[in-house]
């Protein structure tokens, strides 16, 4: 259905794409992860001439859209997109918004163009809100009607710029819900985003994106469980998860809280067990920086995420004299490791390297 070669775009010096390569067939749904500023939304800008590529073919059948008699405004049709921001027309009801596109670029009817826009907003869950205005509904809201105006004009593809980037983390769900109806329904979809295991359960093949080009591609297990190239695994490890090293008594709690919130929100962790994580955390740096003693301090904190089990790990490795608090009588203070265990289970101390190392599970809600 698509097909890009040696796709190239620069900004001025700057090249962030060099070389794509890559094929959309109709009915899949592609996944684009990779790091920040590696060209995923340039991408998908690019596949819709948001952005004028800097060389190589892009071909839609077998039209090539790069060719100077193609027709721009049709290609754009074919190709629905919904942006991180909803670009929803703040003038116009939600009504109106989806009827806009049919009406004036596609010659339908009112009725005709309503028909639809009413049917379509029933199916994104807002049949009751064809009259508001887009200020007047949540950000999850807005972006359901944003997919629901593409949809209206009837697109063989759609492509999502990180669609629940600016949502609150309670709305990310609703979102992705709709993109997973769609995707059963075998619409062709292309979707650049953070949420990796939507990302995983959603998709027929992920494109990891690195270094200006497609480097790795694959099927989710592939990509996710069974990376073959060095930076995609140490992206997948680094997404699942979150180290800290605190080297100093006096590290800034604030920031290292707000660290471990941010890597909890992107994975979805509910508000519970990220309050547990928390004290877990102020009640295992309580211990190991008294058991620092004269020491270097010198501490390292790791969460992992495993998605499968959706299950969270908390290690902390302490440099220092030996110290299991879960020894009987190690501790003075029995409080804290009454705490411990009340909010985690399977615990487990080794000692490595001169380190203490600290192993539990999060328990879930
Ligand atoms: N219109 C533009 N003019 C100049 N530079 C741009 C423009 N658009 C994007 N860039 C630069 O191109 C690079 C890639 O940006 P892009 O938004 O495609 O990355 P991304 O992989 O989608 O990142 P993120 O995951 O953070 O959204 C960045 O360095 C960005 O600053």
């Amino acid at each position: 259905m698509i097909k890009v070669e040696h796709l190239s775009k620069k900004f001025g010096e700057l090249t962030v794409l060099s070389d794509v390569n890559a094929e959309i067939k109709k009915g899949e749904v592609i996944s684009i992860i990779g790091p920040s500023g590696t060209g995923k939304s340039t991408f998908l800008r690019c596949l819709n001439l948001l952005e004028v590529p800097s060389g190589g073919n892009i071909f839609i059948g077998d039209t090539d859209i790069l060719h100077q008699s193609a027709d721009v405004p049709k290609i754009r049709q074919k190709m629905g997109m919904v942006f991180q921001s909803f670009n929803l027309f703040a003038h116009l009801t939600v009504l109106e918004n989806l009827t806009i596109g049919p009406i004036k670029l596609l010659g339908w009817s009112k009725e005709q163009a309503e028909k639809k826009a009413i049917g379509l907003l029933k199916m994104v869950g807002l049949g009751e809100k064809i009259d508001s205005f887009p200020d007047e509904l949540s950000g999850g809201q807005k972006q359901r009607v944003a997919i629901a105006r593409c949809l209206a004009m009837e697109p063989e593809i759609i492509l999502f710029d990180e669609p629940t980037s600016a949502l609150d983390p309670t709305m990310v769900s609703e979102v992705l819900a709709v993109i997973r109806r769609l995707a059963k329904e075998g619409m062709t979809m292309a979707i650049v985003t953070h949420e990796m295991d939507f990302a995983r359960d959603v998709s027929n093949r992920v494109f990891y994106m690195d270094e200006g080009i497609i480097y790795e591609e694959g099927t989710p297990r592939q990509i996710f469980d069974f990376p073959q190239k060095e930076k995609t695994r140490a992206f997948i490890h680094r997404i699942r998860n979150f180290t800290y090293h605190i080297g100093t008594p006096n590290y800034d709690l604030y920031a290292m809280n707000g660290e471990i919130e941010t890597f909890c929100e992107k994975h979805v962790i509910p508000k519970e067990t990220r309050n547990k994580v928390l004290l877990l955390v102020e009640e295992l740096l309580a211990i190991f920086s008294t058991g620092s003693g004269t020491q270097a301090f010198d501490i390292d904190l790791t969460l992992s995420y495993a998605e499968k089990q959706d299950s969270l790990d908390l290690i902390m490795e302490s440099a220092g004299a030996y110290l299991n608090p879960f020894e009987e009588n190690v501790l003075s203070d029995q409080l804290g490791t009454t705490i411990i265990k009340s909010l985690s289970e399977n615990m487990g101390f080794q000692r490595v390297n001169e380190r203490n190392r600290l192993r539990l599970t999060v328990r879930k809600p």
